[in-house]
């Protein structure tokens, strides 16, 4: 990534084809975009635009760890996470679906029956923490690649002096406000979004007085 894929050429040239309608306010689309069916008719709609998190792999992951995303942008709408479901293939999400009924690692890891866990099940344990702790420590990394490839980007002038595309996340001419305003593809607060997420990510590994009744 960081040999072959230059910053300010992603954030430049190849983003803007990622760009999506929803929550793009700040690029010129309140209502997203017109969807004309002629004579006049047709309705807005808002889309995500490309994002990772629309992959089923990535998914799977948190759902087979017993991993729960509800962090959005915009309160009273769908997490993120579920949302990116409805840009998968059918039988991709009807698989997680699957998956999320038929697989309980996390139950089984951390609610041991006896009071006493076996070396068997402290092994279950250990192995569980050991695989949410790697996937916390990929979507840290996640959030440094972001760092380098949207935030300082999206802070520096091109020669030519402009700033701006069409994904650009930030309102005009806000181009330095905080890193929180700044908006995904996915239409998200992408730092605090992919921060929210990574801490979810890591509350696999409590379990609070009410799960363990
Ligand atoms: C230049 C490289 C990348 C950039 C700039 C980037 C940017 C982003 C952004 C901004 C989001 C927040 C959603 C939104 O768009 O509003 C996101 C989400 C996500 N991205 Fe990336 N991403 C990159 C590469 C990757 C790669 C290589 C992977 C996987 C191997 C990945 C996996 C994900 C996932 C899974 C999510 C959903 C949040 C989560 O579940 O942690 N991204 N990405």
């Amino acid at each position: 990534m960081y040999e072959k894929c230059d910053p300010m050429t992603f954030y430049h040239r190849v983003r803007s084809f990622l760009a999506g309608s929803k929550n793009m306010a700040a690029a010129g689309l309140p209502r997203g975009l017109f969807y004309n069916e002629g004579d006049g008719k047709g309705r807005w709609r808002q889309l995500q635009g490309g994002s990772n998190g629309q992959s089923c792999l990535i998914q799977l992951l948190d759902v087979v760890l017993g991993i729960e995303h509800n962090s959005n942008c915009v309160a009273d709408q769908k997490s993120f996470h579920h949302e990116a479901r409805e840009y998968m293939q059918g039988p991709h999400r009807r698989f997680l679906s699957h998956v999320a009924e038929a697989c309980n690692i996390r139950e089984l890891a951390m609610f041991p029956e006896d009071e006493v866990a076996s070396a068997e099940h402290q092994r279950l344990r250990f192995a569980y923490l050991a695989a949410v702790d790697q996937l916390c420590e990929f979507r840290s990394i996640h959030i440094q690649i972001v760092t380098r490839y949207i935030i300082l980007p999206s802070k520096r002038k091109l020669k030519d002096g402009s700033r701006r595309n069409l994904a650009s996340p930030t309102p005009f001419g806000t181009e330095n406000a905080a890193n929180d305003t700044i908006i995904g593809t996915g239409g998200t607060r992408l730092i605090s979004f992919l921060k929210e997420t990574r801490d979810e990510t890591f509350n696999a590994k409590k379990v609070d007085e009410s799960e363990s009744q």
